[in-house]
């Protein structure tokens, strides 16, 4: 289902089959938890692509787009943007990739239940969550460091808030979701990054 012979008798596969068949791995976490530090990581060791939900959005409200105009108001808000522009974004980027790609680093996403079932409806199954997980407290002191250089409009004391409650409500019931499925591995983030990275390692080399 899906392929179809090319004019040259070749079985040719779809953009859409291409991507439900690369090695997926979602990566969640609080705010500052250290998921983009970890996915750089994965990154230089294993060639994975790295596709940052964040960074998407942000690359859009950097082009000056009248879309991007909406997303900014969105994200300084710390509140979450429309599902189906998100899942757009990182479909379009996976499908940019796919031919040079080994896997492909999720960052970011789902963040809420749903977005992880439109994914798997309109992209594939991931084969491993990495749950990214450190105190608030730790989040929280991170963010406020990060925001004395990033530049995000979103890392100042009051939208770190928001971010926080939302991530406590909406995004940790994504990780029960996937343990039921038995793909999460749950990697302290409290630890030095390398060790954290250890962990890291260790969960994808016991992918198959
Ligand atoms: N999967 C997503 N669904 C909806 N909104 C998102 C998603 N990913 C990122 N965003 C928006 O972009 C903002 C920043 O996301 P991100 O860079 O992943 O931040 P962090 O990991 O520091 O929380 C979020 O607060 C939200 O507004
Ligand atoms: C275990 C660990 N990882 C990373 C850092 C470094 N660090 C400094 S600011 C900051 C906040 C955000 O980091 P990022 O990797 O962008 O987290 P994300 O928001 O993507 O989860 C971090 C993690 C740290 N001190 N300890
Ligand atoms: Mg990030």
């Amino acid at each position: 289902m899906g392929c179809s012979a090319s004019c040259s008798g070749r079985i040719v596969h779809s953009d859409d089959d291409k991507i439900k068949d690369a090695k997926i791995i979602f990566v969640v976490g609080g705010p500052g938890s250290g998921k983009g530090t970890q996915c750089e990581k994965v990154v230089a060791k294993y060639g994975y692509t790295h596709l940052s939900s964040g960074d998407l959005l942000r690359a859009e409200v950097a082009s000056g787009s009248e879309r991007g105009k909406t997303l900014q108001a969105i994200m300084q808000k710390g509140e979450l943007v429309p599902l189906d522009t998100v899942l757009d974004m990182i479909k379009d980027a996976m499908i940019a990739k796919v031919d040079v790609s080994k896997g492909f680093l999720i960052d970011g996403y789902p963040r809420e239940v749903k977005q992880g079932e439109e994914f798997e409806k309109k992209i594939g199954a991931p084969c491993l969550l990495l749950y990214i997980d450190a105190k608030g407290e730790t989040m929280v002191k991170r963010l406020m460091k990060r925001g004395e250089t990033s530049g995000r409009s979103d890392d100042n004391e009051e939208t770190i808030k928001k971010r926080l409650d939302l991530y406590y409500k909406a995004t940790e019931p994504v990780i029960a979701f996937y343990s039921s499925r038995g793909i999460v591995r749950k990697i302290d983030s409290e630890l030095p990054v390398d060790e954290v990275f250890g962990h890291v390692a260790k969960a994808i080399d016991g992918l198959k």
